[in-house]
């Protein structure tokens, strides 16, 4: 299978400066600002092949959209380097944005004030895109999605779930070969969150683009992904399948435990808020 993401040693580091409290402290630290440096994401080396999903799973902070952002080109990185699609992601190259999507699930991508159909003919222009061909797509993704009803309602109008299933619909308009899920189903009820989990893996048999996914969901990750990426405090602690996991981690215990994916997840981010 052909290596479609790849990364040496990417690293981020943000600095922020901390802003004191107070009025007068505030117009000092103008003057006399103190940064401080956080290590998102610490030199890591990954190798992702064509067509796989691959399900990221870490604490919150630990450096998953970081990553997700560096890699879609949202954001630069402090050192490294990464290819996707042989594409530098940062230089954000046209020819690179039309073949990718990224979707944030905590942020909304579509216009606010208008209606997702509305939104989708702008981003059909805006990817130059067959309009007929991509009305029939919307319409094929709302009755995949069980949407097609709220297509004409203003987007500010809509519950989290269905705004969701738009903004879904927004990021695979133009068929991106590589799909950056930033938290697909966050905040959904268990019907929404299945029915979008049942949608990712219909879609991902039709088309077969290279995903990765980040959820606090396990069942997300336990359904969805051929591989896990387990990150803790910006380092990738973990990398295979999710019964490799699940096995390993039980083979640690004693004897007489078994513990299934999400007992594991939770057994390590407990372990992690501990020792933050
Ligand atoms: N723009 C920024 N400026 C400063 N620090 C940032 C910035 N973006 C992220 N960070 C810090 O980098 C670390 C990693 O953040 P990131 O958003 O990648 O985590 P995450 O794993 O996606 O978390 P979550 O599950 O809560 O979304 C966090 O400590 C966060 O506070």
């Amino acid at each position: 299978m052909a290596i479609v993401i790849e990364t040496e040693n990417l690293s981020r580091v943000y600095t922020t400066y901390q802003k004191p409290e107070g009025f007068v402290n505030s117009l000092r630290g103008f003057i006399n600002r103190k940064n401080i440096s956080k290590v998102a994401l610490e030199p890591t080396t990954l190798k992702i092949e064509s067509g796989q999903i691959v399900g990221l799973v870490g604490a919150n902070g630990a450096g998953k959209t970081t990553l997700l952002k560096m890699l879609s080109g949202l954001v630069t990185p402090t050192s490294g380097d990464a290819k996707v699609l042989g594409y530098r992601p940062w230089e954000r190259k046209n020819e690179y944005l039309r073949q990718i999507s990224i979707l944030l699930g905590q942020k909304n991508q579509l216009w606010w004030d208008i209606s997702p159909a509305d939104s989708f003919s702008l981003l059909a222009r805006i990817y130059d895109l067959d309009v007929k061909k991509a009305r029939a797509r919307v319409d094929h993704l709302a009755q995949m999605l069980h949407c097609t009803h709220v297509l004409h309602t203003q987007l500010r109008r809509l519950s989290l779930g269905e705004r969701m299933k738009m903004e879904i619909i927004g990021a695979l308009l133009h068929e991106p070969q590589v799909l950056f899920l930033d938290e697909p189903t966050i905040g959904l009820d268990i019907v929404a969150q299945e029915t979008i989990r049942e949608f990712l893996d219909e879609y991902v048999k039709e088309k077969s683009p290279t995903v990765i996914l980040t959820s606090h969901y396990m069942d997300d990750i336990a359904k969805l992904a051929d591989k896990l990426l387990l990150i803790s405090k910006g380092n990738i602690v973990y990398e295979g399948t999710v019964p490799d996991f699940v096995t390993k981690s039980n083979a640690e215990l004693a004897q007489n435990e078994e513990v299934d994916f999400e007992d594991v997840i939770r057994r390590f981010l407990e372990t992690e808020s501990r020792i933050r």
